[in-house]
């Protein structure tokens, strides 16, 4: 597992073409290097490169993929064999550091000490027999998060939606609100996103106190594909070491999963595969395997995930976004509708869903008061049409005051954000369970009819709507 970097071996070689992130090398002698081992690349003063083996053309020549940029190499540079896969830090001595794909720090800080434990990014996902079932409720105090999408404690969460709907913000908030509670170690992989909120990440997490406990890898969309595929391996790589070797719980946070399929997809153009449904690689389904099958909770010590993953042109039939989300305990999915009415977090209470959301795991009253919310809001749904056509007056009176308390539980479900502050002025709240718990059961008995709508949007809890009411 954990390991020291490997020594070379024989079978030096040369470049003999670059094309891009593509590079082919002739071994002059001695046996190729293995698919998914890495080489290294030296020009003469220039900088290292790695590039990881991905094909063996014939006896001598095989073909990598570069995990930096390759502007400026030459044909006739030297290949020196390491003789595994990329061997990032791990450890301690990665705390509160950024590291980018191949594991060099990147945050302009000391360099690592020499001694530092190595780890490979590439590695079997852990045995079935290992792995640990995810059924304790991870509380977020995100009302509409812990109601109806609750996460598991050592389980894997994806929040989906297309552009501009929210992702990296319910991302950021999940960050503020688990890892400033929590004990354990965090993890974030950036992978295809823009480095501006990579480096407003740091910032923050400096601020708050939390990098002290964090590991930052980035593979950013400036980055060549092999960055942005291999960013998510290295930093599963750091997580497993701190679950494996120190017995640590972990929170992994991955935003955004999609670009790490995308970055695949490049690379399988760019090595000459077919493309298959809608122009995805044909591995589609195994490299989103390999990555989400090694996020697993073994023995004492858990991983839980937490993922963004856009959704190309809001199409939720998209082959990445169903690989994905078949991984997955929690399904958080972002509404553009809902963004739209300045609903946020923008969770479609309908087409979100858990699997904790089961009267064994999470108990009879919440299983029950999710049902609810969810069948009233439905309902509410499909009345829409007559809604806009006739108006809510013409509903029956069932109807109408289902509607009512539907539109208020929507409202109610809404909630400042601590990470949104500085632009809308209103400091975040966290709610317990117990309390978003009894303030839907108040709205769905019909406790708060004659309360304005308004009175319960972007509210902690139902007291605070009260003292607003009282107060105005
Ligand atoms: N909880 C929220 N409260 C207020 N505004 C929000 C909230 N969530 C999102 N927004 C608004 O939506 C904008 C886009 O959010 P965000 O960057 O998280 O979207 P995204 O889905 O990650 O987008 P992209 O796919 O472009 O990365 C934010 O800049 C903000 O104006």
């Amino acid at each position: 597992m954990t390991d020291t970097v490997p020594t070379a071996t024989d079978g030096a070689g040369r470049v003999t073409a670059v094309r891009g992130a593509v590079l082919d090398i002739h071994i002059e002698d001695g046996d190729l290097p293995r698919i998914g081992h890495v080489v290294e690349i030296t020009d003469g003063d220039a900088a290292v490169i790695l590039a990881e083996v991905q094909s063996h053309l014939d006896r001598s020549h095989v073909r990598a993929i570069a995990l930096m940029p390759t502007g400026g190499l030459r044909r006739g540079a030297v290949v020196r064999q390491t003789g595994g896969p990329v061997m990032v830090p791990v450890g301690d001595a990665v705390l509160g550091r950024l590291l980018d794909a191949a594991g060099r720090v990147a945050d302009q800080g000391p360099p690592l000490p020499d001694d530092v434990p190595r780890a490979p990014i590439l590695r079997a996902a852990p045995a079935l027999a290992d792995q640990t079932a995810a059924t304790d409720v991870f509380e977020t105090g995100i009302k509409v998060i812990d109601l109806l999408t609750p996460l598991a404690h050592g389980g894997k969460a994806a929040m989906f939606g297309g552009a501009g709907v929210g992702k990296t913000v319910l991302v950021m908030e999940l960050i503020q609100a688990m890892a400033s509670g929590y004990q354990g170690i965090s993890v974030f992989a950036g992978i295809g996103e823009r480095s501006r909120e990579g480096h407003e990440l740091l910032l923050d997490m400096r601020q708050s106190g939390v990098l002290a406990r964090t590991v930052l890898v980035f593979g950013q969309m400036n980055e060549p594909p092999g960055a942005r595929w291999r960013a998510p391996m290295t930093a599963l790589a750091v997580a497993e070491h701190f679950r494996d070797v120190r017995g640590r719980n972990v929170l992994l946070l991955m935003d955004n999963v999609f670009r790490f399929v995308q970055a695949g997809m490049e690379v399988s153009g760019l090595l000459g595969r077919l493309p298959s449904r809608v122009g995805y690689q044909p591995t589609l389904a195994s490299e989103v395997a390999a990555l989400q099958e090694r996020i697993a909770s073994v023995g004492g010590a858990a991983v839980t995930a937490i993922e963004a993953v856009y959704v190309p042109a809001d199409d939720f039939t998209d082959p990445a976004v169903t690989a994905i989300a078949g991984h997955m305990d929690s399904l958080v999915v972002l509404s553009r509708g809902m963004a739209a009415e300045g609903m946020y977090p923008a969770v479609d209470p309908i087409a979100s869903s858990s699997t904790l959301l089961d009267p064994l795991i999470v108990g009879e009253l919440h299983a029950r008061t999710a049902e609810r919310v969810r069948r009233t809001i439905e309902h509410y749904r499909e009345l829409q049409d007559v809604i806009s056509l006739l108006g809510m007056e013409e509903l029956g009176a069932e109807d109408r005051r289902l509607a009512e308390r539907a539109r208020r539980l929507q409202r109610f479900l809404t909630q400042p954000f601590t990470v949104t502050e500085a632009f809308t002025g209103t400091p975040g709240r966290s709610v317990r369970l117990a309390d978003t718990i009894a303030g839907c059961r108040a709205i769905l008995d019909g406790d708060c009819d004659d309360w304005p709508e308004d009175s319960l949007y972007m509210v902690g809890d139902l007291e605070e709507a009260r003292a607003r009411l009282a107060a105005s």
